[in-house]
């Protein structure tokens, strides 16, 4: 079963094509990363996932509709994205920053409801120690991570107001690991990881073939606004593929639990 589905999907801006007939589904319960060089396309593919972007050719459909028709409420409720940078204008707390997900959502839960999820949201980002810290005074990492607690409590709040567990939900998350330490790299790939587990259809744009491939049940790898490949790690992530698209020569170590670690070098 498909959650989101883009059909020859593209977006161009001023006779440019930054994406070119891109096909693919995401699916509940599926992790899949997307993966390329710098400019090949992964954001303005997630752009166009998540409704940021409309296609300017092609399709673009959640649960069989058009993505564009779909109400704002309800997509607050069904999907989250957590962007490559995200600003903000006031020096919120970082309890409120994560109150800021649930805006359009959550507004008529019960309080206890409400803080129930930013606490639990922040504790699964390991930001609650920050809880009534400024954002504005927090490292780059720590910012990120309460972003992506942000991103969490917007979908458990979609399932609280929606009193429904089994909401089909997907969650998108631009190079979310970008500026985080080895630990919580780990920790953000093992609740995204969960949450598809639960049924949610993540789908994350990354750079690190290792990362991808330890937890991914689906790569895209894009290259010049194509997707050229996708499908399992194993298959899509050949020494060939990687050649060809990054230019580097690639090493793959099998490490124990049969996932692969990929050593990379200039040729
Ligand atoms: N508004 C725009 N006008 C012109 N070109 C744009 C615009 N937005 C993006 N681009 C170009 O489109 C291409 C794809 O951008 P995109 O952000 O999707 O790449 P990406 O794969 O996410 O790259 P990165 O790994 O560097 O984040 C890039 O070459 C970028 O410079």
């Amino acid at each position: 079963m498909s959650l989101l589905t883009l059909s020859a999907a593209s977006y161009g801006v001023r006779g440019k094509t930054l994406l070119n007939q891109a096909s693919m589904t995401l699916r509940p319960g599926q992790l899949t990363v997307a993966i390329g060089p710098n400019g090949a396309g992964k954001s303005t593919l997630l752009r166009l996932c998540c409704g940021e972007l409309a296609p300017t050719a092609g399709r673009v459909l959640w649960d069989g509709a058009e993505l564009a028709g779909i109400p704002p409420w309800r997509l607050a409720a069904s999907r989250a994205v957590l962007p490559q940078a995200s600003g903000l204008g006031f020096p919120f707390t970082v309890a409120e920053v994560v109150r800021l997900g649930m805006e359009t959502v959550g507004r008529k839960l019960p309080r206890a409801a409400a803080t129930a999820i930013i606490d639990s949201s922040l504790a699964s980002a390991d930001v609650d120690h920050l809880t009534g810290r400024s954002y504005e005074t927090l490292s780059g990492g720590e910012r990120q991570r309460v972003h992506f607690a942000r991103a969490i409590a917007q979908l458990a709040a979609g399932r609280a107001a929606t009193k429904r567990d089994d909401l089909p939900q997907a969650l998108f998350l631009d190079e979310p690991t970008a500026s985080l330490d080895i630990h919580h790299q780990l920790l953000l790939i093992r609740e995204a990881r969960q949450l598809a587990d639960s049924g949610v259809a993540v789908f994350a744009v990354l750079h690190d073939l290792s990362l991808a491939s330890s937890c991914a049940d689906a790569i895209l790898l894009m290259r010049n606004g194509e997707i050229v490949a996708q499908g399992a790690p194993d298959v899509v992530l050949t020494p060939d593929r990687v050649r060809q698209v990054f230019g580097v020569e690639t090493e793959i170590l099998q490490a124990r639990n049969g996932v692969p670690t990929f050593a990379y070098r200039l040729p």
